[in-house]
């Protein structure tokens, strides 16, 4: 049963909603910031918040009108310093909880706004026309946005072509998701949902894209039109990615992880990089070392591969993809006895298993990638326990004003282990 309560707000919890004491227990209140005096609807742990009583001195005008509404943004209402102090934290919290040295944190990296050029809207068509944002916190309303300050603004601005284009594919109250990725040859859009237009609809939104200069529109992964190849580089290497593939958010961010991993790996010979996506780090990797590049998705595997191929002017050492589901047929530490160095960027959910086999395995050099600091830290203990050292751990935050983070953390040990994990 709901109840108005007035709190006090102790801290920010590891999704950015401040914690306060309620009763016995703990209540989570969105928007809120440490310190703070509030009135809030409780309901169980979960709290609407309805005023600040007292604010802190870190609370600060939102930049956008939407937030509180859409649930892109969880912290537009938090000062600059004082954001970056608590998201830099969010690692620190992280690793300290499983007892990692801390004091090999580096200092974060923090994106602007603005910079983002992956973004995954959700769309529906309404009696009002196409509403096009993004969901609102725990519920399936779209919110319908006029600006975003955390896309890239080629995105921002194609916000009226994205409702066009959908406008014809789109049946009456079915919620899509689009995903728009901004390439060198303009934006790709991707769109996923329980929808199937025949091709009257297809033609009306390929006429959109062609007069909107779209690179790209695919629905449900088959084109409708592809006037222009989406392509990205990764530093000069060209790559065309699939239809809505995963690439690193902020491009300056990516820079930033590529040169940790390449830099890291720099003495070694044989690399793998498992969860490889388009090729993110194996291509930049292949400028010095061989590298063996396993995806579960066969697009984006595919995708690695043919940029691989067309980039031969580039001198580029030998990669060999494999598709494999890691999570379910980890490399093992005997296939791994060939390599000198491995890198992984698993999905939120972490590389557990695949964490074990490197630490049973005679690979001596590791940089892992991942955007949840609490799994990062499950599989860093893995490798420490079996006898490698953290030698840095770089925060990056290229999700401005979420509680997501990522990090790249780079391990090292003298020798390989003998011994399987199951020994342990
Ligand atoms: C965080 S992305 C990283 C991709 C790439 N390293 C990059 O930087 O662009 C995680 C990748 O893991 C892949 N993936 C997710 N689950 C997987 C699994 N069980 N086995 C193999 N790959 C998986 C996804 O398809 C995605 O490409």
């Amino acid at each position: 049963m709901s109840r108005t309560e007035t709190l006090t707000i102790d801290e920010l919890g590891a999704r950015g909603d401040g914690v306060a004491k309620s009763g016995d227990g703990q209540v989570f209140v969105p928007y809120t910031l440490a310190g703070e005096t509030v009135t809030v609807i409780a309901d169980g742990r979960r709290a609407a918040l309805l005023s600040v009583r007292t604010p802190s001195p870190d609370r600060v005008e939102p930049v956008c009108r939407h937030f509180e509404t859409c649930g892109g943004c969880a912290l537009q209402h938090m000062g600059p310093d004082a954001y970056r102090t608590w998201k830099a934290g969010l690692l620190d919290r992280a690793l300290g909880a499983r007892g990692l040295d801390t004091s090999v944190i580096r200092q974060a990296h923090f994106c602007e706004p603005r910079t983002r050029r992956r973004a995954v809207f959700s769309a529906i068509l309404t009696e009002k026309g196409v509403l096009l944002g993004f969901q609102q916190a725990a519920s399936n309303t779209v919110v319908d946005i006029e600006e975003c300050h955390v896309i890239a603004p080629e995105i921002d601005a194609a916000r009226p072509a994205l409702k066009a284009v959908l406008e014809p594919l789109l049946p009456a109250g079915r919620t899509v998701h689009a995903t728009v990725n901004l390439t060198l040859s303009g934006l790709d859009v991707a769109v996923e949902g329980k929808i199937a237009p025949d091709d009257r609809q297809k033609r009306a939104a390929a006429d959109i894209v062609r007069a909107e200069g779209l690179a790209r529109l695919t629905v449900n992964g088959e084109i409708v039109l592809a006037p222009k190849r989406p392509l990205v580089a990764f530093d000069d290497v060209m790559v065309s990615p699939p239809p809505g593939a995963f690439l690193q958010a902020v491009p300056e961010m990516e820079t930033v992880m590529a040169d940790l991993v390449t830099g890291h790996m720099a003495k070694s010979k044989r690399v793998a990089d498992l969860y490889a996506g388009c090729g993110t780090f194996a291509l930049r990797l292949a400028k010095s070392s061989t590298v063996h590049a396993v995806e579960g998705d066969g697009p984006a595997l595919a995708a690695l591969d043919r940029g691989f191929r067309d980039n031969s002017d580039r001198k580029l050492k030998p990669v060999t993809v494999e598709r494999r589901d890691l999570a379910r047929r980890p490399m093992t530490a005997h296939e791994l006895r060939v390599f000198d160095g491995v890198v992984f960027d698993p999905p939120r959910a972490g590389a557990e298993a695949q964490a074990r086999e490197i630490a049973a395995s005679t690979v001596r050099r590791v940089a892992a990638i991942s955007c949840n600091p609490e799994t990062l830290a499950r599989d860093l203990a893995i490798l420490i326990q079996a006898g490698f050292t953290l030698k840095s751990v770089t925060p990056v935050d290229q999700f401005i004003w979420t509680p997501h983070l990522e990090a790249v953390a780079l391990l090292e040990r003298r020798t390989g282990r003998k011994r399987h994990w199951s020994d342990m």
